[in-house]
């Protein structure tokens, strides 16, 4: 298993500094949990790992440099992300879609007629996210959770071995929420975690380690307890819905 190494990354915008010289280490199997107030730079640091926005400084994944690196080679070296919006195609089923991961650069027509059986990393994904009972269903009449749970499938038949989960949780319902925190814990066994939350009382029953986001930085990382305790957060989070 590979860790997520993060050294003085930097993101600017037009000369607005999004991400201001950040430094992370997420240990191999580790699920840690990004928060932050709005515009801390989460998704940014995300985008910049993933190769969406040039960045400078340096993004180790296992051996590899991921700065400079083309986004689908990226995707290739097993980093997989999610984004707040799942994106999922909605008039092909929960096997198409994970069909479609599973075999980047084949056709979906051609797919569906050379199927003689469900490939075994296919059919584990599907049980891994539960949606056995759902494979012919279309991915659009899926409910909002099992959507989200789909494009956590479609991540792990392309053996993304880093997850990097933008919101999981938001608009779920308590039972989904539930669902996607057993979810984690199980694909985390043999992969790196990195999920950006809101959802506090989420945090606090899945997150194995957290680091707090503000203004582009780093202002404090540790276990749940650690950070909650820590003066520097709570005036961060003090009158928000989050504290
Ligand atoms: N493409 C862009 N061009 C200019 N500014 C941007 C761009 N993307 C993000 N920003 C700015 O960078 C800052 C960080 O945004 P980012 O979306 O990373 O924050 P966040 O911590 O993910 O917030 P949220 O919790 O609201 O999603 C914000 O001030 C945002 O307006």
């Amino acid at each position: 298993m590979d860790g997520l190494s993060i050294r003085d990354l930097r993101v600017v915008f037009d000369g607005f500094v999004a991400v201001g010289g950040v430094d992370l280490d997420v240990s191999p199997g580790d699920v840690r949990f990004l928060i932050g107030p709005n515009g801390a730079g989460k998704t940014t640091l995300v985008d910049a790992v993933t190769g969406l926005v040039k960045a400078s400084g340096s993004v180790r994944f296992g051996e590899r440099e991921l700065l400079g690196t083309e986004v689908h080679r990226i995707a290739r070296l097993g980093v997989g992300r999610t984004f707040q919006t799942a994106a999922v195609f909605e008039n092909l089923t929960v096997l198409q879609n994970l069909d479609i991961a599973a075999g980047t650069g084949r056709g979906a027509w051609t797919m569906i007629r050379r199927r003689r059986g469900i490939p075994e990393n296919v059919q584990e994904a599907l049980e891994t996210i539960g949606l056995t009972g759902q494979l012919d269903q279309a991915a659009g009449t899926l409910a909002h959770g099992q959507k989200q749970w789909l494009e956590i499938g479609m991540l792990l038949v392309q053996d993304a071995k880093l997850l990097l989960l933008d919101e999981p949780v938001a608009g779920m319902s308590h039972d989904e929420r539930d669902a996607t925190g057993e979810l984690i814990g199980k694909v985390s066994r043999d992969r790196t975690v990195v999920v950006i939350e809101h959802d506090m009382d989420f945090l606090r029953r899945f997150a194995q380690t957290v680091t707090v986001l503000h203004a582009g930085r780093v202002l404090s990382e540790g276990t749940v307890a650690q950070v909650q305790a820590d003066p520097k957060v709570q005036e961060v989070y003090m009158g928000t819905k989050e504290a």
